[in-house]
């Protein structure tokens, strides 16, 4: 469990770096397969090292505010300008997994159609990513460095594959948001995660309950360990 510090503290602590992540959520009329109500889009990241996470980044508070320097980390991830104030922020924790890191995170309700000029953006990201894909492999032939060396130094840059929806419904065995939360997380986001779903009242504390319990079963059985 990470442990809660507030904004004031955070930025008075010398020697930590500050990440600043942001659930960008909204309504939606939309149906699954036309008759399952979404209700809500929750928008999270497909990271470069496989994981789930927040978009966002690290920001230096002694160059700039927190909540500029995650605005400049969504316009250089996703290509799209998303003021954020300090309205928008609602915890800061030291990291659980890497020392003298604090993560700050925030949480910003947009229209459906804002969310999905996101997506679009997100999905122009991938495109060049196709792009520079096959640019690397030009640059490869002509420097003679391999193709994967190459690879890997563009992916470390680039940071994130894409923009994903988290499955707000419950399908059968564990389908929906019980088998998203099952995947691996970077950090504190599966936390942070949870608690905005509740604090935002997407779900109830009983659904969530459930979706966490069975989350657990899944892993549990992927594993081979029965308890
Ligand atoms: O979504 C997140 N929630 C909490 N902490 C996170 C999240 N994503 C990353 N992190 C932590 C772990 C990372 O090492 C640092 C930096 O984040 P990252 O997005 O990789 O930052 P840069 O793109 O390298 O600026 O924060």
């Amino acid at each position: 469990m990470a442990e809660q510090i507030t904004r004031e503290d955070a930025l008075t602590r010398e020697g930590y770096r500050h990440a600043c992540h942001i659930m960008l959520y909204g309504d939606s009329s939309a149906k699954l397969f036309g008759k399952i109500p979404i209700k809500h889009i929750v928008l999270m990241q497909m990271r470069f090292d496989g994981l789930l996470g927040f978009p966002g980044g690290l920001v230096n508070p002694s160059e700039e505010t927190l909540e500029a320097g995650l605005s400049r980390e969504l316009h250089e991830e996703v290509g799209v300008a998303v003021p954020v104030g300090v309205d928008n922020h609602v915890s800061s924790c030291l990291s659980p997994s890497c020392p003298r890191l604090i993560t700050h995170f925030y949480i910003k309700k947009m229209t459906e159609s804002e969310l999905k000029e996101m997506e679009k953006a997100a999905v122009a990201t991938a495109t060049d990513h196709g792009l520079e894909v096959k640019t690397l492999s030009v640059i490869s032939r002509v420097c003679k460095c391999t193709y994967k060396i190459l690879l890997c130094i563009f992916l470390i840059c680039l940071q994130v594959l894409g923009m994903v929806r988290v499955p707000l419904y419950f399908l059968k065995n564990g389908g929906g948001l019980p088998y998203f939360l099952s995947h691996s997380f970077i950090s504190n986001s599966r936390a942070q995660l949870l608690s905005a779903l509740q604090r935002c009242g997407l779900l109830s504390q009983g659904e969530l309950e459930k979706a966490v319990r069975q989350a657990e079963q899944m892993r549990r059985t992927r594993s081979g360990d029965p308890h």
